[in-house]
């Protein structure tokens, strides 16, 4: 059995959708920022707190698990850097107790959801594993400590891992059963397709003056389900053997500008875009776009959607016109 940690949430209820077919899964959520209806009714459902370690032994002692998928955290840059104390609690010291309960119960597997903002502003144009890591907020600070945290527990506990740093996911699951709902939301292709359904005036475009081909951000953007996939494939070479630690870029190794994602969005609608030039945003790279050559040479996971399925599938879940009332 698998506990999935965080598996309500938008990319952790991908996941669950892709991971039920073929193993038993528990999902412990707090429903912080999570929803019960997005976790596949195949999955089992516990209610609870990473920050407890009742919570978690309620789980460790009832299910046998093999190993831990772990999405929960908070995850806005902005926040983290006016509430550091909020992100350090939940993310270093709520996967700390994790840790040590997995210890505790004999659970080897991990496998944890890092981020690019581990690598704060990089100095090259394509991102691999071997760029410096050097994160600009509390956020990526927060993730990358416990990358350092997993190493150190593989070296002398040996746990075995895989870290995965997400560019920026995005899209929704085929059927439009679920999709991206944060709230607040403040990535850009969900707020693009909300001001396109109407229910936002106007899209910001933050700065125009980076050094970038028309001078607006570039982002590496990967589908949501292909983010599922690598998870799978990472938890089977961990599971079989092949994979000790591994730490992996996942991304589409190709970057698209604010501009271009507008008018993607708009191509695919056919709806026009009210677009407002403003500021910089604090804390934007120009640009940020992964190689994720060495995923796909260890074990052969590459992502197969690009950024017309993305923007596609996303559009078919934000248009539902019961989504407000799930
Ligand atoms: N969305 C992105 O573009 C992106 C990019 C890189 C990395 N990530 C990382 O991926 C993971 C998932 O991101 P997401 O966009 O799905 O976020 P999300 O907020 O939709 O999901 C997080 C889930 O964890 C749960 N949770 C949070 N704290 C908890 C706690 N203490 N106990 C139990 N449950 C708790 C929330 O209720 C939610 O269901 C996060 O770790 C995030 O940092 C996301
Ligand atoms: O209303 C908006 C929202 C975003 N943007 C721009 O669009 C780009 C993408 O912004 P997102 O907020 O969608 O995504 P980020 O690149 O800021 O961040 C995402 O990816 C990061 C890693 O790359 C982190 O993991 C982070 O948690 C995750 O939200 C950025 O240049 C941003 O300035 C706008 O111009 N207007």
């Amino acid at each position: 059995m698998i506990l999935v940690v965080g598996g309500a949430g938008y990319i952790g209820s991908h996941l669950v959708k892709e991971l039920v077919k073929t193993k038993e899964v528990v999902v412990l959520d707090n429903l912080s920022t999570g929803h019960r209806w997005a976790v596949d009714n195949r999955a089992a459902f516990v209610q609870g707190d990473l920050c407890s370690e009742a919570d978690l032994a309620e789980v460790f002692e009832k299910y046998p698990i093999e190993a831990v998928m772990h999405f929960a955290a908070f995850s806005l840059v902005g926040e983290s850097v006016e509430k550091p104390q909020k992100y350090y609690d939940n993310n270093v010291a709520a996967t700390l107790t994790l840790l040590r309960l997995m210890r505790k119960y004999n659970v080897n597997h991990f496998i944890f959801s890092s981020t690019a903002a581990t690598y704060g502003i990089p100095a090259v144009d394509m991102i691999t594993e071997n760029t410096a890591t050097n994160p600009i907020n509390p956020y990526g600070r927060s993730k990358l400590m416990i990358e350092h945290i997993l190493a150190d527990f593989a070296a002398s506990y040996g746990l075995k891992y895989v870290a995965l740093r997400y560019f920026n996911a995005a899209g929704a699951y085929e059927t439009a059963e679920i999709g991206e709902d944060h709230h607040p939301e403040t990535h850009l292709i969900p707020i693009v397709l909300e001001h396109l359904l109407g229910q936002r005036e106007s899209i910001s475009v933050f700065g125009t003056d980076y050094e970038t081909t028309d001078g607006t951000c570039i982002r590496d953007y990967i589908h949501v389900t292909d983010l599922a996939k690598a998870h799978i494939a990472a938890l089977q070479g961990l599971l079989n053997g092949h994979l000790n630690t591994a730490v992996y870029n996942l991304g589409n190794g190709k970057g698209y500008s604010v501009k271009e994602v507008i008018e993607t969005c708009e191509q695919i609608t056919g709806r026009p875009a009210n677009v407002v030039y403003t500021g910089r945003r604090a804390g934007d790279p120009a640009q940020l776009v992964a190689s994720s050559e060495k995923i796909f040479n260890e074990i052969g996971w590459k992502a197969e959607m690009g950024l017309q399925d993305i923007i596609s599938s996303a559009w078919k879940w934000h248009s539902r016109t019961d989504i407000q009332n799930i």
